[in-house]
């Protein structure tokens, strides 16, 4: 079998540099390459690829590579329509996405395969299966509510996991998640509208990442939480997206949980 080369973007970064470790270490893949932007390039030589501070040039000096992303959402939009350009292959974690951002993503994956997933790790893929049948098992007299905790130097709020999930919840109740989402609760707010879903943010110290799903009912209430233990959690599931890609043709933009049903 032909190990799966991979080109880490960000390597420099907290996923970046668990993932280039973990890649080195697996029989299965080749650390092909390495990348960060201009400024926080220092020490890319020490991983013994091919690196540099151009995505463009370092996919030049390979072939048939599968680049993992896990930056900042302008970074890997450009990665994107990077690698749609020069027939490679994506597997993108980040966060923080616009809508446009989105669209630009699954434009760029009609050229070349390419998985995006807001959380890589099975256990937050498998809850989204399940949440659909707990929404519509309990039916409407249960209030959805959320919250996340991540560490204090995260940049987007919600974490991309809590709007996926969230999403996963509106939609299995048939509502526009943009009408129902509430974010910020402060004042004299009145009555909760049965029709909401809240997600609250919490941020601080060095928390990997923990999501609860909140069904309140009456009299009980059901509490789903998810806690990462560590970014390998994630990373281990980025790479394993790596090499299911190798085997994907483009034309959608891949979730965590097509590779899960496939
Ligand atoms: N999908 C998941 O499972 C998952 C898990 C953890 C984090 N994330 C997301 O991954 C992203 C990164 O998180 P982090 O904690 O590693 O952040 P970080 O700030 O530690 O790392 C980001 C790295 O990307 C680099 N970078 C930024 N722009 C770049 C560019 N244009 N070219 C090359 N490198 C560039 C930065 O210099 C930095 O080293 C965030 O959006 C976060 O929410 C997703
Ligand atoms: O550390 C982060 O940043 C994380 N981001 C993802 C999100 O926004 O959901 C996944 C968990 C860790």
């Amino acid at each position: 079998m032909n190990a799966c080369s991979v080109v880490i973007m960000g390597a420099n970064g907290r996923m970046g540099g668990t993932l280039a470790r973990l890649a080195q270490a697996d029989p299965e893949m080749t650390l092909a390459g390495v990348v960060e932007r201009q400024g926080h390039d220092q020490g890319l030589a020490d991983f013994g690829c091919v690196h540099g501070t151009s995505l463009e040039q370092v996919l030049g000096e390979l072939s048939d590579a599968v680049v993992i992303d896990f930056t900042a959402p302008e970074a890997s939009v450009a990665t994107a329509k990077i690698v749609a350009k020069a027939g490679h292959r994506a597997v993108i974690g980040t966060t923080g996405m616009t809508r446009e951002q989105t669209e630009d993503l699954r434009e760029a994956a009609k050229a070349a395969p390419i998985l995006w997933a807001p959380n890589m790790s099975v256990g937050i893929n498998v809850l989204l299966q399940l949440l659909p049948q707990l929404v519509n098992l309990l039916g409407p007299a249960y209030d959805l509510e959320m919250m996340e905790i991540h560490h204090k130097a995260k940049k987007d709020a919600p974490s991309g996991t809590a709007v996926k999930l969230a999403q996963c919840l509106a939609e299995a109740k048939g509502w526009d998640y943009d009408s129902v989402k509430n974010c910020c609760r402060e004042g004299i707010i009145g009555a909760r509208p049965s029709e909401e879903i809240g997600v609250q943010t919490l941020r601080g110290g060095d928390v990997v990442g923990d999501h609860t799903v909140f069904f309140f009912g009456p009299g009980e209430r059901i509490e789903i939480t998810h806690r990462a233990h560590s970014r390998e959690n994630f990373a281990r599931g980025a790479l394993r997206a790596a090499k299911w890609l190798a085997g994907q043709t483009p034309g959608k933009l891949y979730a965590f949980t097509d590779l899960l049903e496939s």
